[in-house]
């Protein structure tokens, strides 16, 4: 069995700076293979031609700005994605890649109000959940606590990006608040697993394919390589390792 292993929150934004400062990555850069990879995750599990459209939400960090970039590469592909992104980040990256949806025709709603988002729901056939990852502290602020609970309520299928958001990201899934039983149907872990993925049970890949020697070394970290061009990696059912278990 393949071994992976896990980083907590903590060491997810170490190895994100050292990318920056020690690879001299951009954070565009690796925004966009980090949207990349889960725009072909999607491809990979749910066909255009029976989900076509796809509701892309999207929270304020950069979580939310791998799901800008995935929405567009999806646009490319031939699904007709809509994007709800409620609390906009006024950050040039972020506005020029709200642009270049915009260019594209592709909807972005930038204001929250209930009653039009569970309309979205009821006209979509999947969700791709990048509302929070690696920096979520819990609970879940409105209105994304509203927004969660009825991306559970529509029963669509959901990607999570990242991470399920709501559940920790060192301990797993909130067993109180009101997204309680969040079990996405999709997971892509990027860069590597998060510590709250092992209660994970459903289909999980791994993106996010930037990571140097180098880096591999200081973290101590094994992550499988992937299978020639693709940008993403199958690691369901996969021995996760995390630091305690290694
Ligand atoms: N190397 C990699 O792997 C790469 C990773 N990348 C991606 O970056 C992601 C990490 O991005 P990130 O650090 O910007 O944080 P993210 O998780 O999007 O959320 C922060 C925002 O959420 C908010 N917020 C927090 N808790 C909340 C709550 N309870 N309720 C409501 N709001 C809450 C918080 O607000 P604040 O608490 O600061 O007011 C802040 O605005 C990572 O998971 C991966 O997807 C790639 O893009 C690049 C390469
Ligand atoms: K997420």
């Amino acid at each position: 069995m393949m071994s992976v292993s896990c980083v907590s929150a903590a060491i997810a934004a170490a190895i994100d700076a050292d990318l920056m400062f020690i690879g001299a990555f951009s954070i565009d850069q690796l925004m966009e293979l980090a949207g990349l990879s889960v725009s072909q995750a999607v491809f990979r599990e749910y066909p255009v031609k029976t989900h076509t459209n796809v509701l892309v939400c999207c929270g304020p960090g950069n979580n939310g700005g791998d799901g800008l970039v995935a929405a567009r590469h999806l646009w490319q592909y031939g699904y007709k994605p809509v994007v709800y992104y409620p609390k906009p980040t006024p950050k040039d990256l972020y506005q020029r890649l709200c642009q270049q949806l915009r260019d594209l025709n592709v909807p972005v709603y930038t204001k929250h109000e209930d009653s039009d988002f569970r309309h979205l729901l009821t006209s979509s056939s999947l969700v791709v959940d990048a509302l929070f990852g690696f920096s979520f502290k819990g609970p879940l602020r409105a209105p994304f606590d509203s927004i969660l609970e009825a991306i559970i309520g529509s029963k669509l299928p959901v990607l999570s990006v990242d991470a399920p958001s709501s559940w920790d990201i060192d301990k797993g899934p909130d067993h109180e608040g009101p997204c309680k039983g969040f079990m996405p149907s999709v997971l892509i872990s990027l860069t590597a697993p998060k510590p709250c993925s092992l209660f994970f049970r459903n289909k999980h890949y791994l993106g996010g394919r930037f990571v140097s020697k180098a880096l591999l070394n200081k973290y101590h970290l094994v992550l499988p390589p992937y299978p020639g061009m693709d940008q993403i990696v199958d690691i369901t059912g996969s021995k996760l390792e995390t630091e305690e278990s290694a």
